[in-house]
């Protein structure tokens, strides 16, 4: 476990970069950093190996206070991994692994022998460990990175951006294996990315943080995309185009959910207040409304895109149900009519399933 108390950064130039953070990455978990630019991510990953010294508040790994630990054994605990791998440039890919393990006075036999298993393990043949890094791809130099990161068989992790120097299908491949390679060594690590599709597809938990290193909202993926804290992270969540990690599966199978719709004015059967659905004549939505007095008021009509049933996908109907009132996606036919609606949460547990699938595969 990490543990973050009351943890503030203020740099001598007075901006304050974190704001009395306090959250738990739990043992061998996978605990994701996200927020726009700026919001303080990298300055609370790197207070964890005190690359920053936080100006108060308390990061514990395990149950030693970091700011206690001798530096040097400290760091041996946390493997660390940088966007473009931060590899030594004048030295072969099998001494870049074994650059810690030689530091701590392992053997130079046994360090090698597990270097070239860690570089099977991240999915590089043998003959890439004579080479120097600038005759790698910029995806094989990231696998170096992580199995660098892993060569001392530290307990904790951390990951600056770990896969965004690479492109999108590469980008796929390698968090594929990451997952794979956690499966099995299950570490604690934290990650920061500005990529929410990447904070979904990889994160147990994801950190959401705001300017000045607020948090903002801490959960599962399937919280955070059931349950936005609030406006911050439900626009954090569109605008990044969160959505990608969703299955663009057809959603023609949920059976919709019958919910009243009426003409303004026109009278209907629901619980006075509640939000129902506007039509016009035709029986084409114009959005939501609530009921007043047994009927459709038309006050504060809430105008929503519509769903087809038979086209849309999961991503357009989280979409839909998140910009509602009442977490709902109204569906329609192919001529626009309507059929009923969906609750974020069918969404979600359609979203989630195929992220577990995804990651699963
Ligand atoms: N050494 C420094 N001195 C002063 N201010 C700094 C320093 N390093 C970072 N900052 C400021 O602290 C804030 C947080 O920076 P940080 O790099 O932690 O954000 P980030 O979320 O990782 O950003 P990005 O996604 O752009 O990498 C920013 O306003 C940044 O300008």
């Amino acid at each position: 476990m990490i543990r973050f108390t009351n943890v503030v950064k203020t740099y001598d130039n007075g901006t304050t970069a974190v704001a009395d953070l306090s959250f738990t990455a739990p043992t061998g978990k996978i605990t994701v950093l996200v927020g726009p630019s700026g919001c303080g991510k990298t300055t609370t990953l790197r207070m964890v190996n005190r690359l920053i010294e936080q100006s108060s508040g308390a990061i514990l790994l395990g149950d030693e206070d970091n700011a206690k630990m001798d530096t040097i054994r400290m760091r041996r605990k946390i493997g660390y991994v940088i966007q473009n791998a931060g590899l030594f440039p004048h030295q072969t890919v099998l001494d870049n692994v074994c650059a810690v393990p030689y530091l701590i006075g392992t053997d130079k036999q046994t360090a090698r022998i597990r270097a070239a298993d860690l570089l099977e393990l991240v999915g590089l043949d043998r003959e890439y460990a004579s080479r120097y890094p600038w005759q790698l791809s910029g995806g094989q130099q990231q696998r170096v990175g992580v199995a660098r990161a892993l060569a001392a068989d530290p307990p904790f992790m951390l990951m600056d951006e770990p896969f965004s120097a690479v492109d999108p299908i590469v980008r796929k491949q390698l968090q594929s294996e990451f997952l794979r390679i956690q499966a099995d060594l299950a570490k604690t690590i934290i990650m920061v990315t500005h990529d929410i599709d990447e904070a979904l597809r990889l994160g147990d938990q994801i950190v959401v943080l705001k300017e000045g290193g607020i948090l903002a909202q801490i959960g599962s993926p399937a919280e955070i995309l059931a349950n936005p804290a609030d406006r911050f992270v439900a626009d954090f969540l569109g605008e990044s185009r969160g959505y990608h990690a969703l299955s663009f599966e057809h959603i023609a199978s949920l059976a919709p959910q019958q919910t009243p719709v009426a003409q303004i004015g026109e009278s209907v059967a629901a619980a006075e207040g509640a939000w129902i659905v506007a039509c016009d004549e035709l029986g084409s939505p114009l959005g939501w409304t609530r009921v007043t007095a047994g009927a459709a008021s038309g006050e504060r009509l809430v105008l929503a895109t519509t769903v087809s049933h038979g086209q849309g996908n999961y991503r357009e109907l989280l979409d839909a149900a998140l910009a509602s009132p009442n977490g709902q996606a109204i569906l329609v036919d192919d001529r626009g009519r309507y059929l009923g609606t969906l609750g974020s949460e069918v969404v979600v547990r359609g979203a989630v399933t195929s992220l577990e699938a995804e990651r699963s595969a």
